[in-house]
């Protein structure tokens, strides 16, 4: 199969020096060996010693990078892989996956499974593999399937490879990463203590956010100053992370606001279903699972669990049965939470914001909002004359009206939430836009005065129905003292 002469010949007409044509000579020597004794020995015994002497004489070295470093977590070099190889692969590969993103309109190329493809750097040659390992028989805490890449090298390019290599496939796909980023939005399902996710477009701008503007500005600082706080947290050993509390009546902006931070820190959201955790197991490996730039958000806490009452007098009064009820009963506990906000397992992750939000502040456990827990407690509140300027801006694009005025006055004696003057103001007509205005603005004048005269005649309502009771009583009374006389 193969002639030693011409393979020597070839190799030493290559390079004149002489380690290369003996190094030459010996791959020839070793082909050749192989072409014959395979002709007349068992093929796969063949294999074997051939494949030890390949390993001797050209030793290799090989990593594997699983998708998951342990308790479920994702490994971030397997990630980085992921977005490194993207570049590469769709290039070099013969076999590859596409999937769609997830806006639809574009799509992603990898690496099939069982493929490889070779990637060079600074003399090196790497091969890289994609493989999958399939478990039929895994439990709950195992993955029935554990996918990995690998790369193999030569053993004397190992200093290279580890020291260089695997950092320059890091800041590339930082650099990839930060190219193409779409803004995620994660949430969790009760199947499985993992998070899927979807393209986040929401157009919240802070811009567009009506409120108190000084409000606004200070919370902008906060979250700008947060963002540049890195060193700042490290000095005074606190994890990087802050967290808010909304709360407000239904219809004031709270979800707005989180879609307005997003978009304004460029951070992906978490949109944490409390009542899909099973525990406070499921709890910790879905939060470990966040990545970096993160808000991490727990909408309606007051009504996603029992997060009320006195955890002291609780933790006194359980006795060993009342725990393996607990346990039974699989449930997330306040402490559980409170172990993730800022307790020890608060350090697995920096950059991440946590973002509560309810409607009735009043029914939560005062150590679930505790300063330095929720480090800025803000309150959206009923439309002020300010935040309509910004929803008329947003909706009729007009910054002053002669109907401006009226409307001010009549928003200081009414209780009307952003939600219902959006709702009014919205409109989509091919009218012109000063008639348009003008409409939309007289029938916010009408709701508005519609929703006093009610409130009069409620008032009234009540006042007679007040004086009634009272005249009834007294004559009760009045009988009553008669009877006795
Ligand atoms: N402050 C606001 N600025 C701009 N738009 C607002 C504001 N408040 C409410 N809206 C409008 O009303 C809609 C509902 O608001 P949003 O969902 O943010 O209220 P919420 O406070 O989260 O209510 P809930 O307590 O019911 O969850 C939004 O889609 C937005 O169009
Ligand atoms: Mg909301």
């Amino acid at each position: 199969m193969f002639s030693k002469s011409a393979l020597v010949a070839a190799m030493e007409k290559k390079g004149s020096n002489k380690m290369f044509s003996n190094f030459g000579s010996t791959l020839a020597s070793f082909l050749l060996m192989y072409a014959t004794i395979s002709k007349f020995a068992d093929s796969s015994l063949v294999n074997r010693l051939f494949a030890m002497i390949k390993a001797f004489l050209f030793p290799q070295i090989r990593i594997v990078i699983p998708a998951e470093s342990g308790y479920w977590k994702k490994n971030t070099l397997y990630l980085a892989v992921e977005t490194y190889l993207r570049a590469n692969a769709s290039a070099k590969a013969k076999s590859l996956k596409a999937i769609a993103d997830q806006g639809g309109d574009k799509f992603k190329l990898k690496l099939d499974e069982n493929e490889s493809i070779t990637d060079k750097f600074g003399g090196a040659v790497i091969k890289w593999g994609y493989y999958c390992q399939r478990n039929p028989t895994s439990n709950h805490y195992e993955k029935s399937e554990k996918h990995y890449y690998t790369l193999n090298f030569s053993k004397c390019h190992r200093d290279l490879v580890v020291g260089s290599y695997l950092k320059h496939i890091v800041e590339t796909s930082h650099e990839l990463s930060s190219k193409y980023k779409q803004r995620m939005l994660y949430s969790n399902s009760t199947e499985e203590d993992e998070w899927t996710k979807v393209v986040f477009k929401h157009p919240a701008k802070f811009d567009t956010l009506a409120m108190d503007t000084n409000k606004k500005n200070e919370i902008i600082n906060d979250l700008t100053c947060f963002r540049n706080s890195k060193n700042y947290y490290a000095k005074i050993g606190k994890t990087w992370k802050r967290g808010y509390l909304l709360y407000g009546p239904p219809g004031t902006g709270k979800s707005t606001m989180i879609a307005a931070m997003a978009n304004f820190l460029e951070y992906d959201i978490y949109d944490l279903e409390l009542t899909a955790v099973k525990n406070n197991v499921s709890l910790r490996r879905l939060l470990t699972n966040t990545a970096q730039k993160a808000i991490i958000v727990i909408e309606d806490i007051d009504c996603s669990l029992a997060l009320t009452g006195d955890r002291e007098s609780k933790k006194k009064k359980k006795s060993k049965s009342d725990m393996d009820e607990d346990k039974r009963k699989n449930t997330v506990t306040l402490s559980g939470l409170l172990n993730f906000i800022d307790g020890l397992w608060s350090a697995c992750g920096e950059e991440r914001i946590v973002v509560f939000t309810t409607n009735h502040v009043d029914k939560l456990d005062p150590a679930l909002i505790r300063r330095g827990r929720m480090d800025m407690h803000i309150e959206l509140s009923y439309c002020s004359y300010e935040a309509f300027k910004v929803l008329a801006k947003n909706y009729l694009d007009i910054d002053s009206h002669p109907l401006f005025n009226e409307i001010g006055e009549l928003l200081k004696t009414k209780n009307i939430t952003p939600a219902d003057v959006a709702e009014v103001l919205i409109c989509n007509t091919t009218e012109s836009k000063v008639s348009r205005a003008t409409e939309r603005l007289e029938e916010l004048v009408a709701v508005l005065k519609k929703d006093q005269k009610q409130e009069e005649k409620d008032a009234t309502e009540e006042k007679d129905e007040t004086e009634e009771q009272g005249r009834v009583k007294s004559f009760l009374y009045a009988q009553v003292r008669r009877f006795y006389q």
